[in-house]
């Protein structure tokens, strides 16, 4: 560690405990409820604490990044400087991309991208197919021991639906350790699908994309898992339903993980009514119910983690008609916020749970041994101090990504993230890019 700057947090609460000084330095956790020491650092940059929350550095499961392929979209660059002011330090960066991240050459240049920009750790998850066309198991074992150590894939957008395939892929990923992230959704039940099916869909004359798309698939890939007794990961948990059959695997011990991502907490289809694409996203906005049923099933465990499953897409495709408009709607710079709202101000959670469903957990189901650790002495200095007592009104032409489509537009949410440090350097500073 070359810099020699203490940050010195002055009457900060770590979690949910009493107000303490906290003292950054030498890229570590230097000390907790001291002063820095005269004369050992160059320099002590002093920072009011006072109404702040310390929380572990955030851990994105589910970010899209974009590049290589879709620069206009977004970049390793600006996707990240977006998750720096979300408060993450790491991000999992979807496979997705233009080309798809299918090869160990792909993902060691996101995975070098990241290194590169410097405003949190990136991740690149691998493609479980080739192409993410659902015929061919992609090398993940060359990926998983390529520089970028890939332990996550997903087909993310597309759904792995030959079962034959899927068993594949798990029996594949026990050598390493690795995980397969499902995006359930079973591809003939959903064909031309553009919003959740119920009265509503019918109503607005929108093809409905039933719940049971999605459940049937977690239900096959929960069995699979345990069948061949390997690490299963939902992405974005959408149904009441999904919920259910998560907790009841849980219950016979598949080792099975579940993350629902921000929008679904809060957001319903009854949003559909304004025909607004900005609201359209797969899997679908639900209903009052489902987002119940999604709160309870977070604050419980049975949903292990928030993933944002970050979605950037250019006007173009976003303002336009609502059939002809692109799935995904933009995460990071607002998780927190959202879970604030939907999780900790409604009694749900407190700092700790928060601190294990958008840090600790993830980055134990992603096997990142860097992130995800307490704020204690000599841990590495991952941390985001966050005022919940702030509130503020989205403006997404302030948002550092390069996209515009956020659903939380003029909305005003609680929570502002103060300042970011990735190893003991900071990459946000009074709520800026540092
Ligand atoms: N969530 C979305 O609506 N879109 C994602 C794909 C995905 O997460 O399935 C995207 O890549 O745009
Ligand atoms: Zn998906
Ligand atoms: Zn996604």
């Amino acid at each position: 560690m070359t810099s020699t700057t203490a940050y010195w947090i002055r009457g900060v609460r770590i979690l949910d405990g009493e107000p303490t000084d906290l003292v950054i330095a030498n890229g570590s956790v230097w000390g907790v409820g001291v002063r820095p020491e005269e004369g050992v650092h160059d320099e002590v940059v002093e920072i009011d604490g006072t109404g702040l929350v310390a929380l572990p550095g955030l851990v994105d499961l589910h970010t899209h990044l974009r590049e290589p392929g879709r620069e206009d979209a977004e970049t390793v660059d600006s996707g990240t400087q977006a998750a720096a002011l979300g408060g993450f330090t790491a991000v999992h960066a979807m496979a997705n991309t233009e080309p798809v991240a299918d090869t160990a050459g792909v993902v060691e240049q996101v995975w070098r991208l990241g290194r590169e920009a410097g405003h949190c750790d990136v991740y690149p998850i691998g493609a479980v197919t080739v192409g993410l066309e659902g015929e061919r198991l992609a090398e993940l074992g060359a990926m998983a021991d390529s520089a970028a150590r890939v332990r996550i894939f997903s087909d993310d957008g597309k759904c792995v639906s030959d079962a034959v395939l899927m068993r594949r892929a798990l029996e594949y990923v026990k050598a390493f350790d690795g995980v397969i992230a499902q995006h359930a959704q079973e591809p003939r039940l959903t064909e031309g699908a553009q919003m959740n099916e119920g009265e509503l869909s019918g109503r607005l004359g929108l093809a409905g994309w039933p719940a049971v798309a999605e459940e049937a698939i977690i239900a096959r890939d929960v069995l699979l898992a345990e069948h061949v007794g390997s690490r299963l990961h939902v992405c974005h948990v959408s149904t009441a339903g999904s919920v259910d059959i998560v907790r009841w695997a849980k219950s016979k011990g598949v080792d099975v993980t579940a993350e629902a991502c921000p929008h679904h907490l809060l957001l319903t289809d009854q949003l559909a009514t304004t025909y607004d694409p900005i609201y359209k996203v797969n899997p679908p906005l639900r209903s009052q119910t489902d987002v119940e049923a999604l709160r309870a099933g977070l604050a419980d465990g049975t949903i292990d983690i928030v993933a944002t499953d970050h979605a950037p897409h250019p006007h173009e495709d976003k303002d336009c008609e609502w059939a002809a408009a692109a799935f995904g709607m933009l995460g990071l710079e607002t998780a927190l916020s959202i879970v604030q709202q939907t999780m900790v101000d409604a009694g749900l959670l407190d700092w700790a749970g928060v601190a294990e469903r958008m840090s600790y957990a993830p980055a134990r189901i992603g096997r990142v041994a860097e992130h995800g650790r307490p704020i204690e002495l000599g841990e590495p200095a991952n941390v985001v101090l966050y005022d919940p007592a702030a509130t503020r009104t989205v403006d997404p032409s302030e948002s550092a990504s390069l996209s515009r489509n956020t659903p939380y537009r003029g909305m005003e949410l609680p929570g502002r993230v103060v300042a970011t440090f990735l190893r003991g350097k900071a990459t946000v500073l009074d709520g800026k890019l540092a």
